[in-house]
């Protein structure tokens, strides 16, 4: 688009009026799926998404949240709150940092690029720190881009490597770690014959050891920090392998949350702190949980926790993480560029906005919802609220989390009248639904529908239009399936619970009394997704969406 024939403005909607307030209700982790045990949505008391879903056909449908419909690289791969956030507000689907990251390793441009000749400076004198989630799970990260980065970097001059893993659980299997390390282990042993120094250096479960996000809880971070950078941990291995078994064989241990080590040599060093000279990249391309680690390894100014030591290094990331705050300065991969997004026209054309969420998806309704953009388009036109989670907890403990604090909130919110957009997050089925904690999840599930239901009875009061919505499925399936869709079962026959999101479809809903008469789900986007929503949001407000954006959902039928 030429800049001579940009404009911010919208079109006036033909039929549909301004001035209704519209509630965009996210549920993260909510999909749609068959009906059994497994299913916690189902067997949760969630009166509020039943009626929605058995009101009216025309105005309760699904959409698409995985896979491509979201620019992840195949069908195959699961929706998540980044990409799904991201094509909910921004309208379009972009390629995102999964499929950018696979395309500049399969041409080789990732060792032309600026950020790669950075670290590239290192190589000689210094040793090469790659810091990462280490699984197949492809939300954050992937372990065949280490891969390709490790032998590319090799073959780039790198002479001494050591890897720094966090381990998943969260988006594979629990207990899947100990496979990955094996991997790992084999594939750097293999660099070794290569004249490479490559080891495993330090590691933690990911939920506990450096990918906090949205400054949930710094301690995460530090014990990274320690772990990585200090080369200090509670636990000290001879090898990742043997650090993960035996600290998995610790009662009630899992690979999310498992406590960070150190690797030692035969003398009880560490075999890999990051020192002056070396370069260190954090090869995991989603941004939320590496923002807070980029910070530390980044700013000379930093007061989150005592570092102790502030190495001189290079340091990149695989992508560029803020694109607002340009974090971190160096990137391997550049991200995608995801402009003008529906909050920023939405801003650009009077409508205040309201934003809410409890702080472990704040984040999601705000900076991925703008496309990766920190902070307010215009502070006097928006105001975005966090409310603080619990931290130290894994979520199956209180699995209500602040479910009511958030409605209330956008109760609150709606019944001001001050706002034309409000906009939240409900955690509880993803952040629940990760435990794999059926019966909590269960929980979860009734009360992010009794939160719904307040905001829907605000929407009510003011004569207001409500979305319900989701980013990715999760709390409707919690175990591993054969493609069958029969339930599977480890070595002791018990059933294989899934912590992961899904490939299932999510639910939109929309109604309330403000809704334009006539209006219906279109029947012609049988494969809509949720790039699909930026649109239809733009219509309730009265705006015709920009030509560019993926089709409205809806239309107003003439009776
Ligand atoms: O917790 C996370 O980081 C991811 C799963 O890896 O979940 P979500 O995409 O819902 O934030
Ligand atoms: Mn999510
Ligand atoms: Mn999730």
């Amino acid at each position: 688009m030429g800049s001579s024939d940009f404009s911010w403005k919208l079109a006036d909607h033909p039929m549909i009026p301004k001035g209704k307030p519209v509630a965009i209700v996210v549920l993260d982790g909510w999909g749609e799926a068959n009906p059994d045990q497994y299913n916690c949505i189902h067997t949760a008391d969630t009166p509020t998404m039943d009626s929605l879903k058995k009101g009216a056909p025309e105005k309760w449908r699904l959409v698409r949240a995985h896979g491509t419909a979201v620019g992840l690289p195949t069908d195959d791969d699961m929706g998540n709150s980044e990409v799904g956030h991201n094509a909910l507000g921004a309208g379009r689907i972009f390629a995102q940092g999964a499929k950018l990251v696979d395309l500049a390793l399969a041409s080789g441009k990732i060792y032309e690029g600026e950020g790669f000749k950075y670290i590239k400076n290192s190589f000689d004198k210094g040793t090469l720190h790659l810091i990462g989630l280490l699984s197949d799970g492809g939300v954050h990260s992937r372990l065949d881009q280490l891969q390709l980065l490790l032998k590319g970097a090799c073959e780039h001059g790198a002479k001494r490597v050591r890897v720094h893993i966090l381990t998943d659980g969260r988006d594979v299997l629990d207990g899947s770690s100990i496979g990955f390390v094996e991997t790992l282990e084999t594939d750097l042993k293999n660099l070794h014959e290569k004249c490479v120094d490559a080891q495993i250096a330090s590691g933690g479960g990911r939920m506990y050891v450096t990918m906090d996000r949205y400054e949930n809880d710094w301690n995460v971070v530090k014990r990274g920090w320690d772990a990585h950078v200090l080369g200090e941990a509670p636990y000290k291995f001879k090898s990742a392998v043997e650090a993960v078994k035996k600290l998995r064989e610790e009662q009630n241990a899992n690979d999310q949350y498992l406590p960070p080590f150190v690797t030692v040599d035969d003398n009880g060093k560490a075999v890999g702190p990051i020192v002056d000279g070396d370069a260190v990249v954090t090869f995991n391309f989603r941004a939320d949980r590496m923002v807070m680690i980029a910070k530390a390894l980044e700013y000379e100014d930093f007061d989150k926790f005592d570092r102790v030591r502030f190495p001189k290094i290079r340091y990149a990331g695989m992508l560029q993480y803020d694109g607002e705050l340009k974090l971190p300065s160096h990137y391997l991969v550049s991200p995608p560029e995801i402009e003008r997004t529906s909050g920023e026209y939405l801003v650009n054309n009077g409508i205040h906005t309201f934003a809410c969420s409890e702080t472990v998806k704040f984040g999601h309704v705000t900076f991925f919802w703008n496309g990766n953009h920190s902070g307010y388009f215009n502070p006097e036109m928006e105001e975005y609220v966090e409310i603080p989670s619990d931290s130290g907890i894994s979520f199956n403990v209180k699995p209500m989390m602040k479910a009511l604090e958030i409605a209330e909130k956008a109760r609150d919110a709606i019944l001001s009248r001050k706002f034309d957009q409000i906009r939240v997050n409900l955690p509880n089925g993803d952040m629940v639904g990760h435990t794999g904690d059926i019966e909590a999840t269960v929980v979860a599930c009734k009360a992010a529908d009794d939160a719904v239901r307040m905001i829907l009875d605000a929407i009510e009061q003011v004569g207001g239009i409500y979305v319900v919505t989701a980013d990715h499925g999760n709390a409707e399936d919690m175990v591993k399936r054969n493609k069958s869709g029969k339930p599977l079962l480890d070595k002791n026959g018990n059933i294989q619970i899934l912590t992961s999101h899904t490939l299932h479809p999510v639910p939109i809903a929309i109604g309330g009394p403000g809704l334009f008469p006539s209006v219906k789900f279109r029947k012609d986007v049988p494969d809509g997704g949720l790039a699909n929503v930026a649109a239809t949001v733009m219509n309730l407000l009265g705006f015709e969406a920009p030509n560019d954006y993926e089709t409205t959902l809806i239309e107003v039928v003439d009776n």
